[in-house]
């Protein structure tokens, strides 16, 4: 067969960049093809505005605290045009990075238009078939709108249009006490609105129980409000909203955020065509992220499996380096990071203790090390949370951080759990003083510290301390 491209990968967010990148920079003829925005969700709904909101919320907080350790700063205020240029800077400032002329530049044929798989090997896209011996769905998913009855009369938000608001909204009500609904809480009480959180179980239901009650509660001290139970139906209109809890009161806003959840966007897509499986929560994947047509991979949001930035960008090279040396490349989640940039931050990478439990049973053991014992937190006031080290003997399995910036604590806890670095090497590194980080070496240190001091070692050394003696 005659084809026109080596590889088409269908998706212009992290996942579809990274994977037509890492093609076209190895010399593969690419069709990048992107039916809205260059960047996909990260950049333009997603981790990019996001962040910058919690960041300008930060800032107000601080200022909200008032006299701190002999400063006194002027109650903060908000003008929400400030907050929104914030934003949209932030997301303009990253743009390049994933324009259409840089991906060009690398080499890729870039196209704007929506695709349809036709076949094993080809894709229709604007009046044209692509053909290609591996074809790449990495089409990203959408907000899961729940059914809340009355929801089709009322106007709501969603990630896709909520960072275009105009104004701060006066109590903004969210559904889903999960990632996206926790991190806007408390960034929108921060700049002044109420906020009630509507959940039917556990928050942040996929973390450390323990290290989510940290956030709960300080979400709480800020006057987050929160209400378990499920959204069941809504009513009203643009500025009075009132949405009913199943089992649970009546509760009026003057915005609603739908934050329940992903749905793949994997819908007039021709994959029930050409014999693509899927499931409930997006297409069925191998661990090399072939779908169940061999010559078509599934990478990032669209597929069955957690739904993070730098897990679409890793699935992106993984397949980029199959296609490009045509030697099986299997993704490995053993290690997966991911945090919640609430503050305080939850950051996790490999098993929480409750996973690490359910497949180990008692063989499990648990360290956890608190910042109220790292000095540099006592001398920034800031010793909320712990680190909790989850160890099968003296092997990592996990890491729970909870604590101020605890997202950046993690990369030596991905080498561990990797096997570059073990637990004696991290409790045996010099760290530099005062950091938060030491609270690594602390916990990797307490996992050695009933071998270390314990009896044979302390025979040893009396061995040692006896012919001391009796030589000097
Ligand atoms: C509010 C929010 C905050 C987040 N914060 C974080 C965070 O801090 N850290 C983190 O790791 N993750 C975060 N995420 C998750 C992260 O944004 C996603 O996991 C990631 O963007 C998924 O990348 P992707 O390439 O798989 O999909 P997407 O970025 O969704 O890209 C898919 C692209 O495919 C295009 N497309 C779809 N169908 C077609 C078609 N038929 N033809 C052509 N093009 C098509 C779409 O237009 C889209 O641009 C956040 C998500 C949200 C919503
Ligand atoms: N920091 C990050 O890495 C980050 C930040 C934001 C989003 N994300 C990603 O975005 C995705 C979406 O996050 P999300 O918060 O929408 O999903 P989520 O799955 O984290 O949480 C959804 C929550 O909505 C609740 N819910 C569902 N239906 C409901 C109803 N009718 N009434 C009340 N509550 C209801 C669920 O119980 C759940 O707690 C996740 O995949 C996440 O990985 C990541």
């Amino acid at each position: 067969m005659k084809f026109t491209h080596d590889a088409i990968v269908i998706g212009g967010g992290a996942a579809g960049l990274t994977a037509a990148g890492g093609c076209a920079l190895f010399g593969l003829k690419v069709a990048l093809i992107e039916a809205h925005k260059m960047g996909g969700e990260c950049l333009n709904n997603g981790c990019v505005p996001s962040k910058a909101l919690i960041t300008a919320a930060k800032r107000a907080q601080e200022a909200r605290r008032g006299e701190w350790m002999g400063v006194t700063l002027a109650p903060p205020q908000v003008a929400w045009a400030g907050v929104h240029k914030h934003i949209h800077d932030a997301i303009a400032h990253i743009e390049p990075h994933d324009s259409q002329e840089r991906f060009e530049e690398m080499g890729c044929e870039v196209i704007r238009e929506r695709a349809r798989i036709t076949g094993r090997h080809s894709v229709a896209v604007g009046g044209r078939t692509l053909t290609a011996p591996r074809i790449v769905i990495a089409t990203g998913s959408r907000p899961t709108i729940p059914p809340i009855s009355g929801l089709d009369n009322v106007p709501y938000l969603t990630n896709e249009n909520l960072f275009e608001l105009r104004e701060l909204p006066g109590h903004l009500v969210i559904v889903g006490g999960g990632v996206i609904g926790m991190e806007m809480a408390q960034s929108f009480r921060r700049l002044g609105s109420q906020v009630t959180v509507i959940n039917p179980g556990r928050l942040m239901g996929r973390d450390d129980p323990e290290a989510v009650a940290v956030v709960q509660a300080r979400l709480e001290a800020e006057s987050t409000a929160f209400v378990f139970g499920k959204a069941q139906s809504v009513s009203g209109s643009f500025g009075a909203i009132t949405l009913q809890v199943s089992d649970g009161p009546a509760i009026s806003g003057t915005h609603l955020l739908i934050a329940a959840g992903r749905t793949a966007n994997i819908s007039g897509l021709g994959l029930e065509d050409v014999g693509i499986e899927t499931g409930d929560n997006g297409i069925i994947v191998d661990a090399r992220r072939r779908t169940s047509v061999k010559s078509i991979y599934a990478i990032g949001d669209c597929r069955d499996g957690p739904r993070l930035t730098h897990l679409s960008g890793h699935e992106g090279s993984n397949v980029a380096l199959e296609i490009t040396t045509g030697l099986p490349t299997k993704v490995n989640w053993k290690a997966l990071p991911w945090c919640t940039y609430t503050d305080p931050e939850v950051a996790q990478v490999g098993m929480t203790e409750a996973d690490a439990r359910k497949e180990f049973g008692d063989k499990v053991t648990v360290v956890k090390e608190g910042f109220d014992h790292n000095e540099r937190a006592i001398a920034e006031d800031a010793t909320d949370g712990f680190l909790k080290l989850v160890l099968k003997g003296k092997k990592v399995l996990g890491v729970t951080i909870v604590g101020k910036n605890a997202g950046e604590l993690l990369l030596p806890w991905s080498q561990s759990i990797t096997g570059k670095s073990g637990t004696f090497d991290m409790g045996s590194a010099i760290i530099s003083y005062p950091t938060r980080s030491e609270i690594a070496k602390a916990a990797a240190f307490a996992a050695w510290e009933p071998t270390v001091f314990g009896s044979l070692p302390k025979k040893y050394v009396a061995v040692v301390a006896k012919l001391r003696r009796a030589m000097n």
